[in-house]
């Protein structure tokens, strides 16, 4: 599958956010958004699934304009920056509720055992961030959007989370944005810096610096 954000223009008031975008993903593939701080990156993730309404878009298909919310197509999954699971709800009925295997994730995450009755709000920051990308990665879709999967999540996590990212894209177009740039760098395939309200699309690392995204010399350290 082939998603591609065209066209977007998104304003708050009077304050222009968004402008000129540009972006293609596809299966087999990791697409990273990298930024500065409250340059765009999430609500360019809530336009993609359809969360957020911008002045203008454009949202294709393998070619063909969607003219409906991705969401509603439930052929997407969206991680957000903060918990959407509901505190009081049990991981057994979460896990349950998504379709997805709780012994295959134990393999993977064994510390979570003790879990499998407890309450979503029983767990920590982390833990809960790692319950929540695990969902959003495992259960069934075609395109799926990470919101900085990596924040809070300790070393080790991190590089189980990098390699379910690449498993999982043998099926699904993932898009990922985080601050974590040597992370997004290892797993991702094609990076868009996004800058003054455009996306520009990374060909050499160092263009990172060039657009003074990563300080000079920052890569070699
Ligand atoms: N609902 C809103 N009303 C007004 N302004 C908003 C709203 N949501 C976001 N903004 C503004 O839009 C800009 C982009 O916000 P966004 O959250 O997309 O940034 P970001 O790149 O994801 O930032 P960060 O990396 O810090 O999470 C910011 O200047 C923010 O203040």
């Amino acid at each position: 599958m082939i998603f591609e954000l065209d066209n977007v223009e998104l304003y708050f008031k009077n304050k222009r956010i968004l402008n000129g975008i540009y972006l293609k993903a596809e299966t087999g593939k990791v697409t990273a958004i990298l930024g500065r701080n409250g340059c765009g990156k999430s609500c360019l993730l809530n336009i993609a699934f359809g969360n957020l309404k911008p002045k203008y878009k454009l949202v294709r298909l393998d070619n063909k304009p969607l003219l409906k919310p991705l969401f509603s197509t439930k052929i997407a999954k969206y991680l957000p920056q903060y918990n959407f699971i509901p505190s009081e709800m049990k991981l057994s009925f979460v896990f349950k509720l998504y379709a997805i295997d709780w012994t295959i994730f134990i393999e993977n995450f064994e510390a979570f055992a003790i879990y499998k009755n407890s309450k979503f709000k029983a767990l920590s920051g982390g833990e809960r961030r790692i319950i929540e990308t695990y969902i959003i990665l495992k259960a069934k879709s075609k395109i799926v959007f990470l919101d900085e999967p990596f924040s809070h999540l300790s070393p080790l996590h991190i590089e189980t989370v990098k390699q379910l990212i690449e498993e999982e894209k043998k099926e699904k177009a993932i898009i990922i944005s985080d601050h974590m740039y040597q992370h997004i760098i290892t797993s991702s395939d094609i990076i868009y810096l996004l800058k003054n309200g455009t996306t520009k699309k990374i060909e050499k690392l160092t263009e990172l610096e060039d657009y003074k995204y990563l300080s000079e010399g920052s890569l070699r350290s």
